[in-house]
């Protein structure tokens, strides 16, 4: 399973690897600015054809003709030494390369230090100061373009705001406008975005620091950081690539990254689907899904829907009796089970062959608040979402006391904010130290207090277990869905965890294969998708997976 991984596991697999005398920080340095250079020749693959030599530094910004231009970057840090690395790589290549630093050479750490002054034996490396794009004419036909921009002045150290003085997104805004050629490549992740909540560390209060940072490719190594998959990390990095350092083949690190398993978060995988020969429909289980009244039944539909697509045996919509008559004229596989107050529902649920519930869509206020206390004494799997979640907004903790570890909770950050106003509080704060307050936090901080599993919605969906377990359900680079923002859309999501409960998958594992097929059905389905199509797709889905 894809793992994500904090600054701090990143920097622990390293430390290892290098306290243990397996390799050298020196050595994984020259590995990852390597890993870029490759990258980027892999993405941008005519940057790789020959061309002229490079004219003598500094010449080349009179250069119209001739050798590939690029223009680094580097910051004070390790992520500054692989710029360095980079600029040298290039610059044997035959390209012209600018290299600016931010902070003091005799500042840098070993390691970078040592690659500053490689990089130095071959150009010069200019004072970040004098990075002033706003004075370079590169429109006028007088000077060349550049064609590569490479962003290495902080990585997975970022700790504080980025000031003023280093608004790269204001400064490559003026080098790259009106520049059709200039690519744009951060090392490990775009400086400014902090590695663990994918938050930009940018002073905020001014005008110009609310700008964006973007870049085409990132270039992360050993592994993708929890901040390239969630909040703006995507929107910031563009594309984001993995470089092996080597560490996988390392017993240090190894056993480092063993030590921190059940920490680190995982992009979301789903487990087996296969039904076995022999079953029949009550091995399958019996959804449960509670409809709200007549004119409001349409959510409760999907989500039915969604249940039965994905494989319980037999799926009930609980309809209140003013709803009936609209309901039975909608649904054929479906069933219908009348359903009204407290009493009545609680008598349904005496039929111990239901085994999965789901309360909250179209259900109406006052009827959840009715019939969520009900259905959680039952302790039976359930599902919680949209109204029987709002319903508790002026009591959470009532709520938090009836749930039990085989319920999920499916928020979206509205939602959420009702239930958890403190932890919504915390996620919504400017970011102004790293690492700064993530959804992964605050979905691990509500599953805790809340003492079951909360699916975290949005289009990176985090989904965590009281235990701290917890996985991203990522729709971002090549699985961008953004079809999946419809009306619906999450109705149906709830219907696909009750239909995965009642085939008696974990809480967990119905929430994260739920949220998964949710993201290929809708990439199954492209363009003009609307709520009814998800289901639908489920059956094409299966086929790829060979179930
Ligand atoms: N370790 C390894 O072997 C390998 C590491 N690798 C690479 O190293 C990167 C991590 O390196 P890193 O830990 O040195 O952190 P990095 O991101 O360069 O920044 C730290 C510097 O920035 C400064 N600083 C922070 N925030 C600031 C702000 N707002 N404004 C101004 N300054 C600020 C901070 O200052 P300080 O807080 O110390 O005062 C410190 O000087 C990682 O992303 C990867 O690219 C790869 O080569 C593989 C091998
Ligand atoms: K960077």
């Amino acid at each position: 399973m894809a793992e994500l991984l904090t600054a701090a596991q990143m920097r622990a697999i390293e430390q290892a690897a290098i306290a243990s005398g397996e390799v050298t920080g020196l050595e994984l340095m020259e590995r990852a600015g390597r890993g870029v250079v490759e990258a980027i020749f892999e993405e941008w693959p005519e940057l790789a054809e020959e061309r002229g030599p490079a004219p003598a530094p500094p010449g080349y910004l009179q250069q119209e003709e001739g050798a590939w231009r690029a223009v680094v970057l580097c910051g004070p840090g390790n992520n500054g030494g692989d710029g360095f690395v980079v600029a040298r790589l290039l610059r044997a290549r035959g390209w012209a390369v600018e290299v600016f630093l931010y902070g003091a050479p005799d500042k840098l750490p070993p390691d970078a230090r040592a690659n500053y002054e490689r990089c130095c034996e071959a150009g010069k490396v200019q004072a970040f100061a004098e990075f002033e794009p706003e004075n370079w004419n590169w429109q006028t036909g007088e000077v060349g373009e550049v064609d590569l921009i490479v962003d290495a002045v902080f990585g997975t150290g970022l700790v504080r705001p980025v000031g003023s003085e280093i608004w790269l997104h204001e400064k490559i805004g003026v080098l790259t406008s009106g520049v059709v050629n200039a690519r744009r490549v951060a090392i490990d992740l775009p400086s400014g975005l902090c590695a663990d909540s994918g938050k930009p560390l940018i002073d905020t209060q001014d005008e110009i620091g609310r700008g964006k940072l973007e870049f085409e490719l990132s270039v992360s190594f050993h592994r993708e950081k929890v901040g390239h998959r969630i909040s703006d990390g995507p929107a910031f990095c563009g594309k984001t690539v993995v470089k092996s350092i080597g560490l996988d083949d390392l017993p240090s690190s190894r056993a480092a990254a063993r030590e921190l398993a059940s920490e680190i978060v995982r992009l979301t995988q789903p487990r087996l689907l296969d039904k076995a020969a022999e079953s029949h429909k009550y091995t399958h289980g019996h959804a449960l899904i509670l409809s709200g009244g007549s004119g409001r039944t349409g959510a409760a539909r999907l989500a039915a829907r969604g249940a039965l697509r994905i494989g319980a045996g037999l799926v009930t919509l609980g309809v209140p009796p003013n709803a009936q008559q609209e309901v039975a004229c909608q649904i054929t596989a479906l069933m219908l089970a009348r359903i009204d107050g407290a009493e009545g529902f609680a008598a349904v649920l005496d039929d111990t062959r239901l085994n999965a519930l789901c309360l909250g869509p179209g259900m109406g206020i006052e009827r959840a608040r009715d019939l969520v206390p009900v259905a959680l004494a039952a302790r039976c799997a359930t599902v919680l979402d949209a109204d029987a979640l709002t319903a508790f907004a002026e009591d959470p903790a009532e709520l938090f006391a009836q749930l039990h570890e085989a319920c999920v909770l499916t928020p979206h950050g509205g939602e959420l904010a009702r239930l958890f106003p403190d932890i919504a509080a915390k996620l919504n704060a400017p970011a102004m130290t790293g690492p700064a307050y993530s959804k992964v936090d605050a979905t691990r901080e509500a599953a805790k207090r809340a003492g079951c599993v909360v699916l975290f919605k949005g289009a990176d969906t985090v989904i965590a277990a009281p235990d701290g377990c917890c996985s991203v359900n990522s729709a971002h680079y090549e699985r961008s869905a953004p079809w999946l923002a419809t009306a619906g859309s999450g109705d149906v999501l709830a219907g696909f965890i009750t239909g995965l409960l009642a085939r008696g998958f974990a809480p967990m594992q119905a929430a994260e294969t739920a949220a998964w097929l949710h993201v290929e059905c809708a990439l199954e389905f492209g363009p003009g998708l609307i709520a009814e199509d998800l289901p639908e797709q489920l059956p094409a889905v299966f086929r790829k997976l060979g179930v």
